[in-house]
């Protein structure tokens, strides 16, 4: 059990769902990256993945590419992500981490000691979009020896193949809304519900959904279906817009504020863990 099996363990116990935030680490600097982790948590959010910037991110949509170009402008690596998680953490925060990364950077550092580095930080988790499963036994093997969820995404698929992966998986289980890159979407292809079903179906893990979810509406649309929602490209579209006012002291925790504000805003009232 670690930090992200006893927080789905609570929030299923008092009924609730699962918040978690997605942010790119180092936009627009570092320190502010750790200011907005405690506002997210202030506000609500129950985990979170923090976002390795990558210059070539296939899955990413424009709003996270640029959040990712601003953060590697500012001179971020995944050494110092994970070290930011770690600051996190001695600053108090308690929210289970997950780093969210492209495969290259962590075979860089080379795999087994950046598995240790990130024990050592007490990350919860590790999503790899650009791992398959056909290829992950080491990465799988190397986070199964230090206690880290190597968490699964699955796109719209074959029964099959969801058998497959998760049946094979542990913490939960991210399931991606539609095919393409991230960002907001209006509307959500109908198969959705059926693909969920067939994941819920085939596993007692948790169920995370995301891709292109941006408001309490498309929350709560998913409230019975799954037991968490992911939302990036809106809050990382927030930050990107108070760039200036977060690097400013003077209008900084104005700016947070607000980012706070939106985060309480897709909680909704009967999501609310803290006041
Ligand atoms: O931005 P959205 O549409 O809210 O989607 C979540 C997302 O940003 C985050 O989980 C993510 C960022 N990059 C990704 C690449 C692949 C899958 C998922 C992601």
């Amino acid at each position: 059990m670690n930090r992200i099996d006893r927080k789905f363990a609570e929030l299923r116990s008092a009924g609730k769902n699962a918040l978690i935030p997605f942010i790119t680490v180092g936009d627009p600097t570092a320190d502010v990256t750790l200011d907005i982790i405690h506002e997210l948590e202030k506000s609500g959010a129950d985990l979170l993945e923090l976002g390795v910037p990558y210059s070539d991110p296939l899955a990413d949509g424009p709003v996270i590419q640029e959040s990712s170009g601003r953060a590697l402008k500012s001179g971020i690596t995944v050494l110092k992500v994970i070290e930011i998680a770690k600051q996190a953490r001695s600053e108090g925060s308690e929210l289970p981490m997950i780093l969210f990364t492209y495969y290259n950077p962590l075979l860089r550092i080379g795999l087994e000691r950046v598995f240790e580095l990130m024990k050592e930080s007490d990350i919860s988790g590790v999503i790899i979009p650009d791992l398959p499963m056909e290829e992950d036994a080491e990465a799988k093997q190397l986070a199964e020896r230090n206690g880290i969820h190597l968490i699964p995404l699955i796109a719209p698929t074959s029964n099959e193949r969801v058998q497959k992966i998760v049946s094979r998986a542990s913490g939960f289980i991210y399931c991606v809304s539609s095919m393409g890159v991230t960002g907001v979407r209006s509307e959500f292809h109908a198969g959705v519900d059926d693909f969920l079903a067939s994941v819920k179906a085939a596993t007692d893990l948790p169920i995370a959904i995301g891709f292109g979810i941006s408001n309490r509406e498309q929350v709560e649309r998913f409230e019975k279906t799954c037991d968490a929602v992911v939302v990036g490209s809106a809050i990382v579209r927030r930050i990107g817009e108070q760039e200036h006012r977060l690097q400013d002291e003077s209008t900084k925790q104005d700016a947070l504020k607000q980012i706070g504000e939106f985060v309480r805003d897709l909680k909704g009232a009967s999501y609310q863990t803290q006041s």
